[in-house]
């Protein structure tokens, strides 16, 4: 198993405030990982600085292992698309696509062209003039004819219709099953692009929350609703990620499988359990606690049934 990425104690301050805190990671190479979590959790920031955009403030970052900053086989190795890239003023998208020809050395131009078509991305107007949309689609042909071997997507889907994501994910994975790689995306769109995952990570306030393959995640937590004291009552003495309350009415998102014991406590407590979908369960990693103290319709979070190691306090 080669590892692609990875970071030691990756911490990046502003002004003192983490955006990254203490984050250690070791991404495998040829997978697709999914960087999630609420806005501001950190995923760019942790982007930023595996490409060298931005310097940590401490740790380190080692892609094959080596250190990326100033070091030009390193970097020609890795793609980054993000929504704030900035073109010269006259750069239409034969412009971007030649600089991007010129710097990725697996650039595949065969590739660049039928995705131009595909998205529709026009060829007379400056990319300044363009549309969210086909800002977004640019970046999205850039960075799979990269065929870089580490490529960050930081929600590459902003302002695209639903035809042309369906593209994009289609492509993405026809792609990567012929020219494997390391790719990580951010998304928020997390039931919408589950499929493309092989891996997840979940950030918090600069922290990994969560770090596992898709498929192990996917059953380690449950949810259980019902009437207020019921769901109280089967989540005395779980882990509970998130709790929320509309009238007399409580859902829970607690950790762990659904056992037969816990379906039959369940059946005695008149409470039901289903089981969440990943959308779900990063949003119960993203729970707030002291957020929800102030609702008046949310049940108070931290209570005997919510033992301190809970994510964010929860
Ligand atoms: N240049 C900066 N100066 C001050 N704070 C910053 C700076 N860049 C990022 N931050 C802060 O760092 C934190 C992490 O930001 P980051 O952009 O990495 O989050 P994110 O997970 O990508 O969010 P989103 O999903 O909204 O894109 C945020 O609280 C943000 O306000």
């Amino acid at each position: 198993m080669t590892i692609a990425i990875e970071t030691r104690g990756l911490t990046r301050r502003h002004r003192g405030t983490p955006a990254l805190d203490d984050v250690n990671l070791q991404i495998r190479q040829n997978t697709i990982t999914g960087l999630l979590g609420r806005n501001g959790a950190g995923k760019t920031t942790f982007m930023s600085l595996v490409t060298a955009q931005d310097r940590p403030t401490s740790g380190d970052v080692r892609v094959f292992g080596e250190r990326p900053f100033e070091r030009a086989e390193t970097l020609e190795q890795m793609c980054f698309i993000r929504d704030n890239q900035r073109y010269p003023d006259d750069y239409r998208a034969k412009h971007a696509l030649r600089a991007a020809r010129m710097f990725y050395p697996n650039w595949d131009q065969a590739l660049a062209d039928e995705l131009l078509d595909a998205f529709r991305i026009p060829q007379k107007v400056v990319i300044k003039k363009f549309s969210r949309g086909q800002f977004s689609s640019l970046g999205i042909v850039i960075g799979l004819a990269s065929r870089a071997p580490v490529t960050f997507f930081d929600e590459p889907y902003l302002g695209l219709d639903a035809t042309a994501r369906t593209r994009f994910y289609d492509v993405l994975l026809r792609d990567y099953a012929e020219y494997p790689r390391t790719i990580v995306l951010s998304t928020h769109l997390i039931d919408e692009m589950d499929r493309l995952l092989e891996h997840v990570i979940v950030l918090d306030n600069g922290k990994v929350v969560q770090d596992a393959a898709i498929d192990d995640l996917r059953g380690t937590a449950h949810q259980v609703s019902g009437k207020t004291d019921a769901v109280a009552e089967y989540t005395a003495n779980a882990r509970v990620l998130s709790r929320h309350r509309i009238g007399g009415l409580a859902t829970a998102v607690v950790e762990g499988r659904l056992t037969a014991e816990d379906r039959e406590r369940a059946h005695d407590l008149a409470v039901e359990c289903s089981s969440v979908s990943l959308q779900e369960l990063v949003a119960a990693y993203g729970f707030d606690a002291a957020d929800a103290e102030h609702r008046p319709d949310d049940l108070a979070a931290p209570t005997a049934s919510t033992p301190a190691s809970a994510p964010n306090g929860a």
